[in-house]
């Protein structure tokens, strides 16, 4: 594994006196797969805000050796650092390619993208194998199924070399296999990158978590293995005691 790691030391953001994130620290290491999970409202998407600029806050966050806390958006993105939303935001009508050459070009002038535009640049080539789109490329996107779709959306930050993905929710709505198809391809992106999800599928945790984050109230309620945090008393207790969320639960598996 190898990459960048992400540094978060004592991290706020509060909104008209009400403290969303409430004093975080975290240590995700180069090439992690680390899940954030934690029920509604629990800070996990505001963090993610935090990291890519999104929200004010403070504390500290730093990705491969650079403070992040009070850069704009598009220079935190520049440093490499890029996120998926709930929904996917392709353009339907444009094909897989010119989707994945848009996002390679975000960095460059017109000038070299038009000298481009004949041939399919390596970084864009090798996202659509990853991807596992390279048959769909000449299709447009707007016909793609959801899963799809969230694939494409992470081809789009593969083109641009991001070094660390932020993604909220990425199989919610998947069916089952697309559901297995996206663990597949994270783990593959995570060989040399680092990714960070926000989840409540807990099977999809289960699976695919190399390292997991409970947030609660704010704050770090757990951290560890998938084992680890499921043995956890304390988090047994926040997701048992929410009996109207059953998907949420992380029932321990040996126990
Ligand atoms: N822009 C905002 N203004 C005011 N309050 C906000 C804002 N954004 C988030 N909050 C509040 O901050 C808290 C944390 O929200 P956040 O969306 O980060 O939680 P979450 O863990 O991602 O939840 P979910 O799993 O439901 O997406 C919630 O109480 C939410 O209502």
């Amino acid at each position: 594994m190898s990459g960048e790691g992400l540094t978060v030391r004592d991290l706020r953001v509060s909104f008209d006196g009400f403290t969303a994130v409430d004093g975080v620290d975290l240590d995700i290491g180069p090439g992690d797969l680390r899940f954030l999970i934690g029920p509604n409202g629990a800070g996990k998407t505001t963090l993610v805000d935090a990291v890519t600029g999104l929200v004010r806050a403070s504390g500290s966050v730093r990705f491969a050796g650079q403070e992040l806390l009070g850069r704009p958006v598009h220079r935190i993105a520049r440093l490499g650092i890029g996120r998926t939303f709930q929904t996917a935001t392709v353009f339907e009508e444009l094909t897989v390619l010119q989707n994945l050459d848009i996002a390679a070009g975000a960095g460059r002038g017109p000038l070299t993208m038009l000298r481009r535009r004949g041939s399919v640049p390596e970084p864009v080539s090798r996202a659509l194998e990853t991807t596992g789109l390279t048959g769909l490329r000449d299709r447009p996107a707007g016909i793609l199924a959801h899963g799809q779709k969230q694939w494409l959306e992470i081809g789009m930050l593969l083109v641009q070399d991001v070094r660390l993905l932020l993604l909220d929710e990425p199989v919610a709505g998947m069916s089952h296999e697309e559901r297995e198809a996206t663990g597949e391809l994270l783990r593959r992106v995570a060989e040399d990158r680092t990714v960070v999800v926000i989840e409540h599928d807990m099977d999809f945790m289960r699976s695919y978590a190399r390292s997991v984050s409970v947030l609660h109230a704010g704050k770090v309620l757990s951290e560890g293995t998938v084992a680890e945090v499921q043995a956890d008393a304390k988090v047994q207790e926040v997701y048992l005691g929410r009996a109207a969320e059953p998907a949420a639960v992380p029932v321990p598996e040996e126990a």
